[in-house]
């Protein structure tokens, strides 16, 4: 058994912590050396990727440290143990399966007689069924008609990654002939977001998905009672339009309100539920199962990357160790995820959660304070269009931000214009290569208002094409990256106690049992 400790008693960490500001990036890339080290330093990825890390403030001396690191904290040792089903999530009690939910890694994991993997795969099975029924027509509206429109009602993690999906492989699916229903997204307990996408569908063809794995969370249930309120006023069965997805154990799971309820369980994170049912549900049904599936064996294919124990075969684990170095060693505050790709335009906030919800913790996995960072602030949006908005800060604000770019040769729909001997996706890619430098080596000026100092570091992942296995190896990625993360620093990963607090006294405000700055808070917003 792996043996966990707080980062700042590994011996490794203090050869780490002495190599501090050990490597000019803009030294390193400069010249043919420079050339050179771009074309080395990288690491091959699952389905075409490839993480290239020569913009990063690493070199052969860090990479070595980085990796005794990773040995001496056991990573790949508390890997296998997670997808083996030891509980990892020790605030909760839990394991952490959602690696089986892409089918393969570990040994069978029975709980109460049922084998977990089985059991992911049966549900994903249960919701391709489902969507291909109403493709075909057998599963309709109560006048018989096609549904066209498939909506979903969730938040957080039951919301985030589904939505940030489909949005990476909408115009995918339209160019490759798979597009089958659009997609719709009803998260926020504003009013207007329910009443705007209500607005925008036609209701007599649209089906609800209800996800939440408890069945108690207040926006996701107060978002369903809109919609069954508008289904019911347009003359329409609620009934007749809605599923869910949730655990077995939660209150709309014995709902007859449903016209079928898919199950995922405690043991897979809302986070990280994507590869199940609260993925795949909405996915099967907007793209076909085929595309859900082609998805998973992304995401599965990365995973088998994640279990090397060579950190120069395992991009999963380099990534997250480079990041501990930028954080505990460096002391760079936040990460910036910029992808030069509109399609994976809410990718960065879906990260946002998996990452601050995950590793945003000051107490490791037995509840005792660290003495050390963890989980940077993550924030992102898509290339180019960041470059007209904060990256002014990137490049010559106070704070040094590690940047995590993500680029494709191809876009997705293949239209394109040829403008000034360059396409679009020419002058894409061209700006994100420029950034990389920009940023590594700067640019002397004697007008302070226009020098660059550079030495701000960046990594990229590079592609074809945004396709459903490489989108699944992506999100594999990040998944693993913050779960090595999240055992460097000894946390629990997998736990958000921070969440709670703010829910308890919003309870309080709306039953008018408040007093103090509370209640004049609450009668200033009218409540
Ligand atoms: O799927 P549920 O149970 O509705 O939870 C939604 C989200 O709420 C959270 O618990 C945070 O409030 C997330 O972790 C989760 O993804």
């Amino acid at each position: 058994m792996a043996t966990w400790k707080n980062l700042d008693t590994l011996a490794s960490f203090d050869k780490l912590c002495s190599l501090k500001n050990h490597v000019d990036i803009a030294a390193a890339l400069s010249g043919e050396e420079g050339g050179k080290r771009v074309a080395d330093y990288s690491t091959p990825m699952a389905a075409g990727l490839n993480y290239n890390y020569a913009a990063k403030e690493v070199d052969e001396t860090v990479l070595s440290a980085l990796a005794q690191l990773a040995d001496e904290a056991q990573l790949i040792d508390k890997f296998e143990e997670l997808y083996n089903g030891a509980v990892i999530n020790t605030g909760e009690n839990r394991m952490v399966l959602h690696h089986l939910a892409r089918r393969q890694l570990g040994n069978p994991v029975v709980v109460d007689g049922v084998d977990k993997r089985e059991f992911y795969v049966a549900q994903q099975k249960k919701a391709a069924d489902f969507a291909n029924k109403v493709h075909a027509g057998e599963i309709t509206n109560e006048a018989r008609e096609k549904f066209t429109t498939v909506v979903q009602i969730g938040i957080g993690g039951s919301d985030l990654g589904p939505r940030a999906l489909y949005i990476a492989l909408e115009n995918w699916a339209k160019a490759n002939n798979t597009f089958k229903m659009e997609a719709r997204f009803i998260s926020n307990v504003d009013p207007d977001d329910a009443a705007a996408v209500l607005a925008s569908v036609d209701l007599a063809h649209s089906l609800f998905i209800v996800v939440s794995k408890s069945g108690t969370t207040l926006e996701t249930l107060t978002n369903e009672a809109f919609v069954k309120d508008a289904l019911t006023k347009a003359g329409l069965n609620p009934s007749k339009h809605m599923l869910a997805v949730t655990s077995e154990t939660s209150p709309l799971a014995k709902s007859e309100d449903y016209l079928t309820a898919i199950f995922m369980d405690d043991y897979i994170g809302g986070r990280y539920s994507s590869v199940s049912a609260v993925g795949g549900a909405i996915l099967s049904l907007a793209f076909g199962p085929e595309v859900f599936a082609q998805l998973l064996d992304g995401a599965a294919a990365e995973d088998q990357l994640a279990t090397n124990r060579d950190l120069m075969k395992n991009p999963d684990m380099l990534d997250a160790l480079i990041g501990i170095y930028e954080r505990n060693v460096q002391g760079y505050p936040s990460t910036a995820v910029l992808p030069y790709s509109q399609a994976l335009s809410r990718f960065p906030a879906h990260l946002q959660q998996c990452d601050m919800e995950s590793n945003g913790k000051t107490v490791n996995r037995f509840s005792e304070p660290v003495n050390y960072v963890t989980g940077p602030v993550i924030f992102g949006e898509p290339g180019t269009n960041g470059q007209h908005s904060f990256y002014q800060l990137l490049h010559q604000g106070s704070d040094i931000i590690p940047l995590q770019f993500i680029g494709f040769k191809k876009s997705q729909l293949g239209v394109d214009v040829d403008i000034e001997n360059s396409t679009s996706q020419q002058k894409l890619c061209a700006n994100v290569a420029a950034q990389i430098i920009a940023f590594a080596c700067g640019k002397e000026d004697e007008n302070l208002n226009k020098n660059f100092k550079g030495k701000r570091p960046s990594s990229i992942i590079i592609g074809d094409e945004l396709t459903p296995a490489s989108l699944g190896a992506l999100l594999a990625h990040f998944e693993n990256k913050i779960m090595f993360q999240g055992f460097v620093w000894n946390l629990n990963s997998f736990d958000q106690e921070g969440v709670q607090l703010g829910k308890v006294l919003a309870k309080r405000v709306l039953a008018h049992n408040t007093d103090g700055a509370l209640k004049v808070f609450s009668d200033l917003l009218n409540i």
